[in-house]
C-alpha cells in the first residue's frame, strides 16, 4: 500500500490553534491540490481528533474529477477512514453520510454499544490493537479491502504514529504565510516525539502556491 500524508501548516509548523480550532491555512489553489490528491486515492484517513473538531466530509469536490472516477469504475469519492480507538466518532458525523464507504479503525477497548450504533448508521468496523489502533495491522486489513493508495490528512497525533510505524511513503505540506503560535497548538507530528532515529525525508519538490509553498518529500 502507498501511504501519502498531506497537511497544511503555518510557518511555525502548527495545524490549528491551541484551542484546536480549525484555521484556514490553504488558499483555493491548495485546496484544489488536496482535491486532486483525494481523487487519486482509494481512501482518505483522519484521526478521530480531526473528526471531533472539524467534522470533515473528505469527499472529492470537483465534479470533473468525480465523473472521471466513475468513468474508471470507481466510486465518485474515496472511502473515508477514521483511526478511532474507542469509537468516539459521533453517529451524526458528516463522514458517515452516504457519499462513500466509511471505515472505523477501532481497538479491542471500543465499547460494544458504540460499535453497534455506528454500524447501524453504515460504518464498517475494523478492529486492530488492544488499547489503541494498531496502524500496521489496520492498514493491512484495509489493503485486503482493496485500498492500494491511502491519503492521510491528519491530525498531528495520527501523522506522528504513521511516521513512528514507518508507514509513510510520501509527505506533502503546504506551508502558509501566517504564524499561529501556541506551545499547545497541534503540529505536523505530535505524539511522544522522537529522541533518536528521526525519520529522514528526501525533498523532491518545492512549489509556490497561493501565498505559501508546497513541499513534497519521499521517505528514504
Ligand atoms: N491543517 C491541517 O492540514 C489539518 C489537518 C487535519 C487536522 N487538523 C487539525 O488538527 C487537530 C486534530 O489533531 P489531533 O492531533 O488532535 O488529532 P488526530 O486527528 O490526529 O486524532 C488523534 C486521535 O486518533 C485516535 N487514534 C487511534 N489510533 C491512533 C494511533 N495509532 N495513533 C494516533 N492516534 C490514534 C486517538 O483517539 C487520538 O487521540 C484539529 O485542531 C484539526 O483542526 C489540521
Ligand atoms: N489541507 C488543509 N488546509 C487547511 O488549511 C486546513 N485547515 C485543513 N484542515 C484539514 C481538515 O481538518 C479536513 O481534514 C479537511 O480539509 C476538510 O475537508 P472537507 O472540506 O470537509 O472535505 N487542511
Amino acid at each position: 500500500m502507498e501511504v501519502v500524508v498531506n497537511a497544511a501548516t503555518s510557518v511555525d509548523g502548527k495545524l490549528s490553534t491551541h484551542e484546536r480550532r480549525q484555521v484556514r491555512i490553504s488558499g483555493d489553489a491548495d485546496f484544489d491540490r488536496v482535491d486532486r490528491l483525494r481523487a487519486s486515492a482509494d481512501a482518505v484517513l483522519v484521526g478521530v481528533g480531526t473528526v471531533l473538531t472539524d467534522d470533515p466530509h473528505l469527499g472529492v469536490k470537483s465534479e470533473d474529477r468525480r465523473v472521471e472516477r466513475l468513468r474508471n469504475g470507481r466510486p465518485a469519492s474515496p472511502a473515508r477512514v477514521v483511526a478511532d480507538s474507542r469509537a468516539r466518532t459521533p453517529s451524526d458525523a458528516t463522514l458517515l453520510n452516504d457519499d462513500a464507504e466509511t471505515y472505523l479503525l477501532v481497538s479491542a477497548a471500543a465499547p460494544e454499544d458504540r460499535l453497534a450504533t455506528l454500524r447501524d448508521v453504515g460504518a464498517t468496523v475494523i478492529e486492530a490493537g488492544e488499547e489503541r489502533v494498531d496502524l500496521p495491522a489496520a492498514l493491512d486489513a484495509l489493503e485486503a479491502e482493496g485500498v492500494e493508495r491511502l491519503l492521510a490528512e491528519g491530525g498531528g497525533e495520527l501523522i506522528y504514529s504513521l511516521f513512528s510505524s514507518g508507514l509513510v511513503d510520501e509527505l506533502s505540506v503546504f506551508v502558509g504565510s501566517l504564524v499561529v503560535g501556541g506551545r499547545d497548538a497541534p503540529t505536523l507530528a505530535d505524539g511522544e516525539g522522537f529522541v533518536a532515529d528521526f525519520p529522514t525525508l528526501d525533498l523532491r519538490s518545492v512549489e509556490r502556491l497561493d501565498d505559501g509553498v508546497v513541499l513534497t518529500y519521499r521517505t528514504e
